[in-house]
């Protein structure tokens, strides 16, 4: 095995500290090399985000400078079109090899809409699959998917860092009911927004003027 890494993407509009709580968790758990987390440029289920792509993955660089294990990946702003997670495996897998351990992790609420993601059965050939539960979001996967999953479950989350690909785990974990959404709409209002993201996105929201509607 040459290693173990973590994708956790999102459209990080902007990244807050629900992200980065369980990014820590993430990797403590798995107990992977690297945990990058990982900007959709163009998300394909969702409308246009209110921040610039390339602001999204400064927010989540900054976020994270100096936190061992976490690194930003954004590798999916180089590419037009959706930003199908498929094919950002399928370029992962390319650049790291088929022995390394590759995860891709999603929320309850990413994972109930599984069924519409691009060519979704094939992510288990490329990757194993840890699912986070969301208190706010309680999991109703189609049952495809379920059945799918539930056919690929290993023990222990640790068990998908030593396997390169194919395994699915549910990880519990500290519930933070923070999400972007909220934090957009508190920002519209005017309402402040500290100490539900780090101080360092808080202002470069600030200095870049940032979902004020
Ligand atoms: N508070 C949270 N705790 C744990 N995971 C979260 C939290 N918020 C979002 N996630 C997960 O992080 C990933 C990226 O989420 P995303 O960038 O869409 O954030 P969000 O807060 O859900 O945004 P929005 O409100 O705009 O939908 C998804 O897999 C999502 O399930
Ligand atoms: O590949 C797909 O079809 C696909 C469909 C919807 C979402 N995704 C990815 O899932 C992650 C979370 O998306 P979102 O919209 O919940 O922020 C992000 O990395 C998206 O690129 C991927």
């Amino acid at each position: 095995m040459g290693g173990s890494v973590a994708i956790f993407g999102g459209t990080f509009d902007p990244v807050h500290n629900g992200h980065l709580r369980s990014a820590i968790e993430i990797k403590e758990a798995l107990g992977v090399d690297e945990l990058r987390l990982m900007p959709s440029h163009r998300p394909p289920l969702r409308g246009e985000p209110g921040a610039e792509s390339s602001q999204r993955l400064a927010m989540v660089s900054a976020a994270i400078t100096g936190e061992s294990g976490l690194y930003a990946d954004g590798r999916e702003l180089l590419r037009d079109g959706p930003s199908y997670t498929v094919d950002t495996l399928r370029d992962l897998r390319a650049e790291l090899g088929a022995a390394v351990s590759l995860t891709v992790v999603m929320g309850s609420d990413a994972f109930n809409q599984l069924h519409r993601w691009q060519d979704w059965r094939s992510l288990f050939d490329l990757a194993n699959v840890l699912l986070l539960h969301r208190a706010d979001h309680p999991l109703a996967a189609d049952a495809s998917v379920a059945e799918f999953a539930e056919a690929r479950r290993l023990d222990k989350a640790s068990a998908l860092a030593v396997l390169s690909a194919g395994g699915f785990f549910e990880l519990g974990l500290i519930q933070l009911p923070i999400s972007a959404t909220d934090i957009r709409q508190r920002l519209a209002s005017g309402r402040s927004i500290r100490y539900l993201v780090p101080d360092v996105v808080a202002d470069y929201i600030a200095e870049h003027g940032l979902y004020t509607q």
